[in-house]
């Protein structure tokens, strides 16, 4: 304040002392006659004699900061000294960019972590870990091999000198698309990021669209992000090519942007429906010149495809091995814990792959901080995302032991029907109606957040999910606890059924990804010992005959999706397989495959692991002659870890890895899979740089006896 202040003391005495001698005295007139702000004038008398000093000092404490510009402007005006009007604007705007960014920095410089109780907060920068982003061409989102870009860079033209104006941040459900969007807006206000591209930044988040007002105003989201109402939105608005606007969490938004052409408005000040306003902005009607940031999570890029054009695509994948190192030490804060917690992970594959996910990173940094203070022993572990997810449920309802399991189990009940309820009605934020509704008592419910919104004059106190994935979990437990007689969700039975459920994902296949992925997980025998043990909560496993009907339903039945979308759902399929972890099932859910086609495809780590245990468990691809694997195209294969995933997909009689960038030191593996694979009779490993060293080491491998390869290209 005390800055801005004095910011205003300058620019006042720049102004007066900018004025000839004639002018001075003309304003000082003027001044003792007006009634600018409708606050009465400064006595005639006390401006007689006043120098430049005293009449700033008049000013400011006359009609105090803001105001005291705004006079003075007035006055300059009324005396037609325009230029010395303008000048004053120009320069209180630029301090207000100044403001802007003060306010920011404030407003993004903490983050609260998912659990934090009042007052608990930690500094973003002090837990920000770079994520690995990499950039895609509009028309090969899912097929080009990616290099990596920099936030910096997401508007830096490309080869053929083209700038894109909307950059799509794609990224999976927790993988930090609302963190990079909180920490682009934190940098950009330090002047760290965008310095000279962008005079403002502008945070639109959807989850807060779809509860807002239903008609709005560009100007309006442009307000919310101000530190008060008396922005100036029409200078701000000047020089669009300035503006970036940042809409995250397009996948959360109920509305589609697909509007008509003929809906869509111009300008910036016009009040419409929020999903005209918001399409005007993204399909560039309205501030053609600006520029925005769009992420979402890749289940919805197809519906946010078909109304945009030239476009970047760019998407997060996550944390490296070292960036995973570097969050477990801003995590715990002390080198030691951190330490023997990473030691700790890193002995676990499973555990360790799942950290590349920052969501999944906090949730088992939180459950072994949690166990290392409570002296307890590191073993216990899980090695699917569900059993994270239980291991933090259950890490915090042993915080509040104080709670009979009766009380608990009837909060966790309450607490899946709100989930389930909301991820039906696409809703994300409760009242504290809703809460009621479902059985529950705020003061006890540890996994919701209290937010609070602005709704018009008034504050509006409303609930979520400590994180949309939470409900996403507590959604599917609803599906699979065991039911009493009388209980609250009998009263909403629309959504009972699993089947409905599963056949709307099937028709959308976005938002219910990963719930159904929970629900998979939930089956799993251990899974359910667990919640018997520990809540005495019965998981009936009832429902797994509908799972593997539904699993034999072949994507073109469900929905016309292209080849890519076909992909992923296949991909999703087998992360649900790999969730449930139980053979028989996998078995007989994957007996149908004789052929798999995976095209070119950036995999991540965890997509490997459950293709290798699918494929390990698809017993009619063994004896079949048509499996053809593309994919490990895009794979880098050079290191330990990542080949043991690789591997074992060359179960089948005829595996291609052309252009897979295999190196020398892959010629061990290739060996040994010939001496172990008898089944294996083709093998293509053309275009790789083998060496002869590892042209070598694979000779070894023909050479063993139980090696039937036939044909080597
Ligand atoms: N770069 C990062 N550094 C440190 N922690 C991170 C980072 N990104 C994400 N996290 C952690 O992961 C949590 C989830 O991240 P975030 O909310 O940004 O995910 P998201 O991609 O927006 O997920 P969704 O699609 O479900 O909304 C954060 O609350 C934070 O604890």
């Amino acid at each position: 304040m005390e800055k801005r202040s004095s910011r205003i003391n300058d620019l006042l005495i720049h102004a007066l002392n900018n004025l000839s001698q004639e002018e001075f005295k003309g304003f000082k007139d003027k001044l003792s006659h007006s009634d600018s702000e409708g606050k009465g004038n400064i006595a005639r008398g006390r401006l007689e004699n006043a120098d430049a000093i005293d009449t700033k000092n008049l000013l400011m404490a006359f009609y105090g900061g803001d105001a005291a510009v705004d006079v003075t402007i007035d006055v300059f005006n009324q005396l037609s000294l325009r230029e010395a009007a303008a000048n004053l604007r120009e320069e209180r705007e630029t301090d207000y960019s100044v403001k802007y960014r003060e306010h920011i920095q404030n407003k993004y410089r903490v983050i609260k972590d998912l659990n934090s109780r009042l007052g608990e907060n930690v500094t973003l920068n002090s837990r920000y870990t770079k994520l690995i982003i990499v950039k895609k061409q509009h028309e090969e989102i899912m097929t080009k091999r990616a290099s990596s870009i920099s936030l910096g860079n997401l508007f830096k033209c490309d080869e053929d000198g083209q700038t894109p104006q909307i950059v799509v941040l794609l990224g999976a459900a927790g993988i930090g698309k609302t963190m990079t969007a909180r920490k682009i807006m934190f940098d950009w206000a330090a002047g760290e990021l965008y310095k000279e591209r962008f005079d403002y930044a502008f945070y639109i988040n959807c989850r807060e669209v779809n509860f807002g007002s239903e008609q709005g105003r560009i100007a309006d989201l442009i307000l919310k992000n101000c530190p008060n109402k008396n922005a100036p939105v029409e200078e701000i608005l000047i020089n669009p090519e300035k503006l970036l606007f940042i809409i995250d969490g397009f996948d959360e938004l109920r509305f589609s942007l697909d509007q008509p052409e003929d809906n869509l408005c111009s300008d910036p000040c016009e009040k419409q429906p929020m999903e005209i306003t918001l399409s005007s902005l993204v399909r560039k009607t309205v501030l053609l010149e600006s520029y925005v940031i769009i992420t979402t999570r890749p289940t919805a890029l197809e519906k946010l495809r078909q109304c945009l054009e030239c476009t970047r695509y760019a998407e997060i994948l996550g944390f490296s091995a070292a960036e995973r190192e570097e969050y477990f030490h801003k995590f715990f804060g002390n080198e030691e814990k951190a330490r023997k917690a990473f030691n700790f992970v890193k002995e676990n594959e499973m555990l360790f792959t799942m950290c590349f996910v920052p969501i999944a990173c906090w949730i088992i940094c939180t459950v072994l901080k949690q166990q290392m203070e409570a002296g307890e022993d590191l073993a216990q572990t899980s090695k699917t995302i569900t059993g994270v997810y239980m291991l933090y449920l259950f890490s915090l309802l042993k915080g509040h032991s104080s709670n009979s399991k009766k009380h608990t189990a009837a909060n966790l009940k309450g607490l899946c029907s709100l989930a389930a309820d909301g991820i039906w009605r696409q809703k994300i934020l409760f009242g504290e109606e809703d809460i009621k509704k479902h059985g529950l008592h705020i003061s006890d419910s540890l996994f919701l957040n209290e937010n609070m919104f602005q709704k018009d004059i008034d504050c509006e106190c409303v609930y979520s999910f400590i994180h949309l994935s939470f409900q996403e979990f507590f959604a599917a437990l609803f599906y699979v606890l065991e039911k009493e007689e009388t209980t609250v969700e009998d009263s909403v039975t629309a959504m009972n059924n699993v089947k409905k459920l599963l056949e709307n994902y099937g028709k959308s296949r976005n938002y219910l990804m990963l719930t159904v992925r929970f629900l998979f997980g939930l089956l799993n025998e251990e899974r359910m010992k667990d919640m018997k043990k520990k809540l005495s909560c019965k998981i009936s496993p009832k429902i797994k005959p509908d799972l593997l009907q539904w699993l034999f339903l072949e994507p073109d039945e469900m929905s016309s999706f292209k080849r890519n979308a076909e992909m992923i759902y296949q991909l999703e399929e087998f992360h649900c397989l790999y969730e449930i972890q139980e053979e028989s099932f996998v078995q007989s859910a994957l007996n149908r495959f004789t052929e798999l086609y995976l095209a070119e495809y950036n995999f991540t780590k965890m997509d490997l692991v459950a293709l290798s245990f699918c494929l390990k468990n698809c017993r009619k691809l063994e004896t079949n002659l048509n499996f053809h694997l593309h994919a490990l195209h895009a794979l880098p294969l050079r290191h330990q870890r990542d080949r043991d995933a690789h591997f074992p997909f060359c179960l089948s009689v005829s595996c291609r890895l052309s252009n897979c960038h295999l190196t020398a030191v892959c010629g061990g593996d290739l060996s040994s899979l010939l001496s172990t694979k008898p089944t294996l009779m083709e093998l293509d490993i053309g275009e790789n740089n083998l060496g002869d060293s590892g042209v070598q080491l694979l000779c070894g491998g023909l050479k063993h006896p139980h090696s039937k390869l036939q044909k080597l290209r």
